[in-house]
């Protein structure tokens, strides 16, 4: 069984802290790694993999530091999210070196076994460079697969991908964490985490937000206070009759419509056709506001 643990890692370049003192364990199965840009999400990947040192802290695989120690990058292979490969290499060339850099018995044999894989073995003869970009990142992930790592880490590994691609590489990546591999994947776009990842670790601004399976997560999301603009029949009565209950945090009338800040969200959206029939108010219109993943990302940071 294969267990990351970070331990009150940090990664700075410079003045700049990519990763602020985060500590998190990643066990077998598939974990979503989810932020906004620049959360740090790729230098922990890159500690994760043995590419960078943490500044201060430890990132391990089952106790043994990953950083320069060979035996732990032989358990980890990485998709990384630049699309640089060797354009002029064919898709069996390029993961054969892979082989070969691992030190492999029979290079040839484990390239062939990672290329059936990931499906790619019909374009395997034919130049990256031709390739479209969910086959790049297909034949990215034979080269991290060549050597049959236990640990399997994809920067933003559906950036870029048609819905096929899509579809290919989670049916991929669940084979993968249901065979006991640990998967960590990254992503910047919930509905992507939301359909794959039985844990979820969130990254804002370098800190450690929120973890926990995807139901936690979008409890943590949703519990938050939110806010709508509502237009009806009869804005001051509906007013009137929502700032009554205990789940309405602020009410103001805004010109045509109505502002109200609900504190608890699935409450709300009970109360609010309750009241309105109740008031004998017609609803019109319901809009949530600054719903953008940013202004969730944020919430979870303040908490
Ligand atoms: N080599 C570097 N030198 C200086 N600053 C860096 C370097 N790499 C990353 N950073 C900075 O560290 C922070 C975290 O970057 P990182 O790429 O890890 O985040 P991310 O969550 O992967 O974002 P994205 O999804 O945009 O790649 C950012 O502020 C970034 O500008």
């Amino acid at each position: 069984m294969a267990t990351l643990d970070v331990t009150a890692c940090s990664r700075w370049y410079g003045n700049v802290v990519a990763v602020n003192d985060v500590t998190m364990t990643i066990g077998p199965g598939i974990t979503g790694l989810l932020g906004p840009n620049g959360a740090g999400k790729s230098t922990l990947i890159g500690m994760l993999a043995g590419f960078l040192p943490p500044s201060a802290g430890a990132v391990t695989l089952d106790g043994a530091a990953i950083w320069k120690n060979q035996d732990v990058y032989r358990a980890v292979g990485l998709v990384p999210e630049r699309e640089a490969t060797f354009d002029y290499l064919t898709g069996k060339q390029f993961v054969v070196a892979n082989a070969e850099l691992h030190g492999l018995p029979d290079p040839g044999a484990a390239a062939a076994r990672a290329i059936g894989t990931v499906a790619m073995a019909d374009a395997q003869g034919r130049k990256i460079g031709e390739y479209s970009k969910g086959m790049k990142q297909r034949i990215k992930m034979a080269a991290a697969l060549v050597h049959d790592p236990a640990v399997l880490l994809l920067d933003e590994p559906f950036n870029g991908m048609d819905p096929r691609q899509r579809l290919h590489l989670i049916a991929l990546l669940r084979s993968m964490g249901a065979a006991g591999r640990t998967v960590l994947f990254s992503s910047h776009i919930l509905e992507e985490v939301e359909q794959l990842a039985n844990h979820v670790e969130v990254l804002v601004a370098g800190r450690h937000a929120a973890s926990g399976d995807y139901r936690e997560i979008r409890r943590l999301m949703t519990d938050r206070p939110h806010q709508y603009t509502i237009t009806s029949g009869d804005n001051r009565a509906l007013a009137a009759a929502l700032v009554a209950d205990r789940s309405t945090a602020a009410v103001s009338l805004d010109g045509d419509s109505l502002r109200v800040e609900a504190t608890e969200f699935l409450h709300f959206a009970q109360l609010l056709p309750r009241v309105a029939r109740d008031a004998g108010v017609r609803l019109y219109e319901v809009t949530p506001v600054d719903e953008s993943l940013e202004s969730v990302f944020s919430y979870l940071v303040q908490n």
